[in-house]
């Protein structure tokens, strides 16, 4: 199967590095050029539990002609999935399947629009990856990837990409619950990355402060209501079950909000605490600390002109 990895930074990285690790045909496009290059002169450092690789990898630019893909992963933060996607429509034909385990919700419903439901195969991971420069990427601790395909048409591709990553030492299932899976994991990222990201810690930093697990935990819970409200059968106590495992296996992993917030640049707030929110007031919930902590995120994001 060919696959391509559009938005590759750092789990852009560990998937398609993991994948090619295994002896499976990849190419990178990738955007950033110091870590296109770096990847293109002297392969992908990976580094994980199981040892570090370099790996020699088949790099592109968006704008280079290739021919399609059988299966693309979409890696981009969520809010440059369109513009990631519209970017490689020469990549894309009738047989593409487009893919994505990036947090937040509405993510299938927006590949959708490219190729339509019927080859659209999308999940979430808890898979951690950090860039530690160009051309290196770290992730430590276990983790899951619960993908499935939107339609039947897709699903033998979904099943076949699932033993691929699990064989590539990336364990993933295909869970025919995935919305369930997906909300979860959304409760999760509107407790732990937000706090990260204010507070500049890890899952560690929580764990270890018990002023803000008991932080996250309200949270959570606020958001498991909305999911609720929103007809997902979620059990909060699977994702208080995430941030435990988070605690222990990533306590040193900075999540993607803290790097954004880092580097200054936008996050992902609106797809995650943003769009819990905004399902609240649809089903008359009240999400007093959602609100809290998208209102200081997005207030951080107002400070990086002024910082720069
Ligand atoms: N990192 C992690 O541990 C985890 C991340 N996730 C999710 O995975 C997704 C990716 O996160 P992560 O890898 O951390 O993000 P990164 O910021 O590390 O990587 C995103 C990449 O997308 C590129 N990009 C941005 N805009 C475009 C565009 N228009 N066209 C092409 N490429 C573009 C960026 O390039 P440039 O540098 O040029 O801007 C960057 O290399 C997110 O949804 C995140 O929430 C989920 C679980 C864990
Ligand atoms: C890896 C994880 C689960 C945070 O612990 C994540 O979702 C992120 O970094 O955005």
């Amino acid at each position: 199967m060919k696959l391509g990895f559009i938005g590759v930074g750092a789990l852009g990285s560990l998937f398609g590095g993991a994948l090619a690790d295994a002896g499976h045909n990849v190419t990178l496009v990738i955007r950033n050029e110091a870590h296109r290059k770096a990847v293109c002169h002297s392969g992908l450092r990976l580094v994980r539990d199981s040892g570090e690789s370099i790996v020699k990898i088949p790099t592109i630019t968006p704008t280079e002609i290739h021919e399609p893909f059988d299966a693309i992963f979409v890696f981009t933060k969520t809010g440059a999935s369109a513009e990631s996607i519209r970017a490689v429509s020469h990549m894309i034909d009738d047989a593409t399947c487009l893919v994505s385990v990036q947090n937040g919700l509405g993510n299938h419903d927006l590949l959708a629009g490219f190729v339509g439901y019927e080859r659209v195969i999308y999940g979430t991971t808890t898979a951690p990856a950090d860039l530690l420069g160009p051309g290196h990427v770290v992730s430590h601790g276990q983790h899951l990837t619960q993908i499935n395909a939107a339609r039947a048409d897709s699903a033998k591709i979904a099943a076949q990409l699932a033993m691929m990553l699990t064989g590539a030492d990336m364990p993933t299932v295909v869970n025919d619950d995935i919305d369930a899976v997906i909300w979860s994991k959304v409760a999760f990222n509107t407790a732990i990355n937000a706090i990260c990201a204010l507070v500049k810690g890890t899952p560690g930093t929580v764990a270890d402060s018990a002023y803000l697990s008991n932080l996250a935990r309200t949270v959570v819970m606020e958001s498991c209501a909305v999911a609720q409200a929103d007809g997902i059968m979620i059990d909060p106590q699977n994702v208080l079950a995430i941030i435990e495992m988070a605690g222990r296996e990533h306590r040193t992993h900075k999540p993607s909000m803290v790097h954004d917030v880092m580097a200054m640049r936008q996050t992902e707030i609106d797809a995650l605490n943003g769009a819990v929110i905004a399902l609240g007031k649809k089903h008359n919930i009240a999400t007093p600390l959602n609100e809290a902590l998208f209102a200081l995120i997005k207030g951080v994001e107002a400070q990086y002109e002024k910082n720069h």
